[in-house]
């Protein structure tokens, strides 16, 4: 059975982390505040694979109150959701992603963070699209006051493939 998830996170800039997104650390004025590395992308993803498979959210798993993972490298938060997804036998079709942020400009960084995530999640670069878009200067985006993101996934459980 084919499953949909969705995954949506906000984070605010400011702190004095660097900002990293997708698992690049991406030249800007400052990062965002989170109790983790910060990297909203990575957390709307966790989230949409989490959707899918019926398995609550990141902060169910990964409490933003538990001092292990202050400054947390959302990667390693990636693979352990991949690593619940695998024990439960799914395998993931495609995953879309979509950035909100007036700043970064986001296009020069977005092979590397394909990249990332398809490693991660042991599937190929054409099952990962990550693209960006502006709020053309409306909103807290585009205040610049943080950043948001959507991710979108299907996945199967293979147990259930004929
Ligand atoms: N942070 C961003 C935002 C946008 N882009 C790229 O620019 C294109 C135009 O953005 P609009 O908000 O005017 O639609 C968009 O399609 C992206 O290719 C970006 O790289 N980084
Ligand atoms: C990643 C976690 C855990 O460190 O914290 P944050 O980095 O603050 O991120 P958020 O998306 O607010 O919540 C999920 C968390 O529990």
């Amino acid at each position: 059975m084919l499953r949909i998830g969705h995954g949506y996170d906000v984070h605010a800039f400011g702190g004095d982390k660097p900002l990293v997104l997708g698992g690049v650390t991406i030249p800007a004025h400052t990062g965002l505040i989170a109790h983790s590395d910060g990297d909203v992308l990575l957390h709307a993803v966790c989230d949409a694979l989490l959707g899918a498979a019926a398995l609550g959210d990141i902060g169910s798993h990964f409490p933003d109150t538990d001092p292990k993972f202050r400054g947390a490298d959302s990667r390693t938060l990636l693979k352990s959701v991949f690593q619940l997804l695998q024990s439960s036998s799914y395998s993931i079709g495609n995953l879309d992603v979509t950035v909100i942020a007036q700043t970064p400009k986001m296009s020069l960084h977005i092979p590397q963070i394909r990249e990332n995530i398809a490693q991660d999640l042991a599937i190929n670069l054409d099952q990962v699209n990550v693209k960006a878009t502006t709020t053309e200067k409306l909103g807290f985006v585009g205040r610049k006051e943080g950043i948001a993101v959507h991710a979108v996934t299907i996945i199967e459980n293979s147990d259930m493939v004929l």
